[in-house]
């Protein structure tokens, strides 16, 4: 038996249904909606950090009516090295300004070190993931689900259904 030390850090899995993503993605509009912004009013734009802040952006952006969706693309990995995060794809930043009203949404902080970048160019905007790791949590404003850091989460467009055996080890 393995020492707890020996996982890998995504043997600890957990695993998000497209259901269950709608429902954490709701919950966080939910949460956001009674969270005005600074200089009061309603949030304006949403910019989604891709590619997987996306689905929880449009979810986000319907919820609280918000017709001006833009992204912003980090590359952090070069050739499977991990560097310093770079912005490789800007939004409109005649549009986004300081980012004051500007919810920016991501799927999940982890490191936290993507969120760093994004938070240097729009300084004013409030920054919303649906999961959260502790190490990137003070990088994120709101979130709905925590997790430990050696979890790694599985999101639906990154699995598929498939058969499993069953417990009794057979087909017969
Ligand atoms: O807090 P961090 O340690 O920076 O990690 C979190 C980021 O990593 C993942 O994106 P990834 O860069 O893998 O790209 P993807 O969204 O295109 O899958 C995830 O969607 C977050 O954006
Ligand atoms: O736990 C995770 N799941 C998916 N992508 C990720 N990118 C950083 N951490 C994670
Ligand atoms: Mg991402």
């Amino acid at each position: 038996m393995p020492e707890m030390t020996d996982r890998l850090p995504h043997e600890k899995g957990f695993h998000v249904s497209w259901d269950q993503l709608h429902r954490d993605s709701r919950a966080l509009a939910w949460r956001l909606q009674s969270h005005k912004p600074e200089g009061g009013g309603e949030w304006r734009a949403v910019v989604a950090i891709t590619r997987g802040g996306m689905a929880p952006a449009m979810i986000v952006a319907r919820e609280l009516n918000v017709r001006i969706v833009d992204t912003i693309s980090v590359k952090s990995y070069n050739h499977q090295e991990q560097s310093e995060p770079k912005v490789i794809k800007f939004p409109d930043m005649d549009v986004m300004g300081d980012g004051e009203g500007v919810l920016i949404i991501d799927d999940l902080v982890d490191t936290g070190r993507t969120l760093e970048v994004v938070r240097k160019h729009l300084p004013k905007a409030h920054v919303a993931t649906v999961y959260a790791k502790p190490m990137g949590r003070p990088q994120v404003d709101s979130f709905i689900t925590e997790v430990s850091q050696d979890t790694w989460i599985f999101f639906p467009w990154d699995m598929a259904l498939q058969y499993v055996k069953p417990f009794h080890g057979t087909n017969d």
